[in-house]
């Protein structure tokens, strides 16, 4: 199956719920025991997309809003299919998917979970498949080439594993028709390899069930891993002040999902005595852990809890995470005006800079083997991430710290950046005189870069998606924003 070159589609952005679909929700996590859904709260539709939920009184900070017990959630472990699913090594969200499109497709009615999973479209209101920017047409992808989705994120191509995942789950449907008669969910996993037209669509849909779970997911503990937890869904994004906390233990036993003491726990307690010649501690036998168990304990609970007080009509927000527009565009498939958290990416300018200077080579060579990781050591940054990815200007214009070091690398002194290279161990390195330069390196190489970045990147705002818009829109404004902090500061060096 290959299935790289897709033709030109349709693309749309956002899966929202639909009004008509929200009663079914609600039923559902009525019937649900031990669940809670705050009677002061609203849910409608919400001015930023979709429906959100409001508060409907004020409500005191401190209130719990939603509480759900573990064994209501969406997990691939809690579906009809978890068995098959763990007998063939599948979890993470090629798992939750799979089990998705089973519930939704072949157990339909029959299924617990689908008064709940069908509020979740992967179509859009004209019927159109809501597909990451990685699968849009070439025609709409371009307009983002060289923006930081492309550049930091790779976000502008197809994923392999995707497809992987979904010729694995092609091939377990073909499989477990066979060996158990489970039939292959119709429109999704039944392909028939002669008909191109028809595979294309339905890995399509694959995709847009992936990008749904995405949009949607939870990280709830060690044995459900991601799930989808209902209502707690249904409150949007907010950049800057989010209004609620989701909380899930998430230490519990990765076999069964018990919080506390449990037959895999004892049993494992057991064969570690019996080989350390001892007997088995107190209070370990299966009698006292299946006790212990009690189907309403709070560790065996989520919930939504407020964070600060909201008055009566106003949307209580969460938060998805410190996310700029390329990453809530590739996982929720939304943007925001004016978020806080938006960069430019100047990781290929940098690469430029450093080609067209050959001077700057040997420098550039002992920062990525040597000087970036005691950097970021000493400046308690992220020692796993490549440099380059840390080579951006922030919302505000400012370059990021790790690029006005690296600038720096290029501006020292011949006699202080071969005291540097000579430390007898990268953690000696003196680095910290990256930061003492302050901004000789910006005031240098910035405004350069700058051009570069200008020069590599003509979008075409023509025909652009509404959220790639946001995205070219707030990637032109930093650039703008670190241009005149430049300008205005060398003026002011010649002025002070
Ligand atoms: C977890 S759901 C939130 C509930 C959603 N509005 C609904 O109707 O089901 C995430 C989706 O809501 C929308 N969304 C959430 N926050 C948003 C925001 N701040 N601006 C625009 N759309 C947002 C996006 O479509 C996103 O994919």
């Amino acid at each position: 199956m290959n299935l790289v070159e897709l033709p030109p589609i349709v693309l749309s952005l956002m899966s929202n719920t639909l009004c008509d679909d929200l009663s079914g929700v609600l039923q559902f996590v009525r019937d649900c025991r031990d669940s809670f859904w705050s009677p002061e709260c609203e849910i409608r539709e919400s001015p930023v997309g979709g429906v959100g939920v409001f508060a409907g009184t004020d409500i005191r900070k401190g209130s719990t809003l939603l509480k759900l017990p573990k064994s209501s959630l969406f997990s691939a472990s809690n579906s009809t299919i978890a068995n098959l699913l763990l007998d063939d090594e599948i979890d993470g969200i090629l798992a939750l998917n799979i089990a998705f499109i089973y519930e939704t497709t072949v157990f339909r009615e029959k299924s617990h979970w689908v008064p709940y999973l069908k509020s979740i479209r992967i179509c859009d209101e004209q019927q159109q498949l809501v597909l990451p920017p990685g699968y849009w047409s070439d025609e709409a992808k371009r307009c983002l080439r060289g923006s930081t989705l492309d550049t930091l994120h790779d976000g502008l191509r197809s994923e392999t594993e995707v497809q992987e995942g979904f010729e694995l789950a092609v091939d377990l449907a073909r499989k477990w028709n066979q060996e158990f008669g489970l039939p292959i969910p119709q429109g999704y996993l039944d392909v028939r390899p002669d008909d191109r037209d028809d595979t294309i669509l339905k890995f399509h849909r694959f995709v847009a069930t992936a990008y749904a779970m995405s949009s949607r997911v939870f990280e709830i503990d060690a044995y459900h891993g991601s799930a989808l937890v209902p209502i707690a869904d249904l409150f949007n994004h907010s950049t800057t002040a989010p209004d609620v906390r989701f909380t899930s233990l998430y230490e519990v036993c990765p076999l069964c999902g018990e919080p506390g003491m449990c037959k895999h726990l004892v049993a494992e307690a057991a064969l570690e005595a019996q080989e350390n010649g001892g007997s088995s501690p107190p209070g370990s036998d299966a009698e006292s852990s299946d006790e212990e168990h009690d189907p309403s304990n709070e560790d065996e609970l989520v919930d939504i809890t407020l964070e600060r007080d909201v008055k009566k009509g106003q949307e209580i927000f969460n938060s998805y995470g410190e996310l700029s527009n390329a990453l809530l565009l590739a996982r929720y498939g939304f943007t925001v005006r004016n978020n806080p958290h938006d960069m430019v990416h100047l990781g290929n300018e940098v690469r430029a800079l450093v080609r067209t200077h050959g001077r700057y080579a040997a420098r550039t060579q002992w920062w990525s083997r040597t000087g970036w990781k005691a950097y970021s050591r000493w400046s308690a940054a992220e020692v796993q991430t490549p440099w380059l990815s840390e080579i951006f200007v922030d919302s505000r214009g400012q370059p990021s710290d790790p690029l006005a070091a690296f600038l720096n690398l290029l501006e020292m002194p011949e006699t202080q950046w071969l005291q540097l290279r000579s430390a007898p161990t990268p953690s000696n390195a003196p680095v910290h005189q990256l930061q003492d330069m302050g901004d000789v390196g910006t005031r240098a190489h910035l405004l350069r870069l700058l051009a570069y970045k200008k020069l590599s990147w003509r979008p075409s705002p023509g025909g652009v998606p509404p959220a790639a818009r946001v995205i070219l829109h707030s990637e032109r404004t930093i650039l703008r924003r670190a241009r005149s902090r430049m300008y205005r500061r060398n003026s002011s060096r010649y002025t002070d």
